[in-house]
């Protein structure tokens, strides 16, 4: 497995733990009411991007706090029925 296959791998997990609810924490957040999954990730997302603010501040686990927020963020998307694909092409239009 390349690395950059792994968001695509871990995207496909999240849109199973969606789909076939089981015990765990992304199933868990995204069984709940639309309204509420959904606010309950957007506060992750914010106390991430809180998190990455200050690790970059202090030069600490700025990788480890950036990952936290890039996973919450693709949970987000997941959970709105976001294809991966789109996200993808949405860089590849940017690109210059
Ligand atoms: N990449 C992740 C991942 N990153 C973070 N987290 C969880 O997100 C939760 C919240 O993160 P926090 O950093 O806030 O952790 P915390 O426990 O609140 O503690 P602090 O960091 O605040 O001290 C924790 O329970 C983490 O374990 C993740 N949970 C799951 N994944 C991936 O998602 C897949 C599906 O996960 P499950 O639903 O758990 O099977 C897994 O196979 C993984 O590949």
């Amino acid at each position: 497995m390349s690395n950059d296959e792994i968001i695509r791998q871990v995207y496909e997990v999240l849109e199973d733990r969606r789909d076939n609810p089981i015990d765990s924490y992304t199933s868990n957040i995204m069984q709940d009411s639309d309204k509420k999954a959904e606010d309950k990730i957007l506060e992750k997302i914010s106390e991430e991007a809180g998190e990455v603010l200050l690790a970059a501040k202090n030069n600490e686990n700025l990788v480890y706090e950036s990952v936290d927020l890039i996973f919450h963020t693709l949970l987000i998307l997941v959970h709105k029925g976001i294809d991966i694909d789109e996200i993808f092409d949405e860089f590849a239009r940017r690109r210059k």
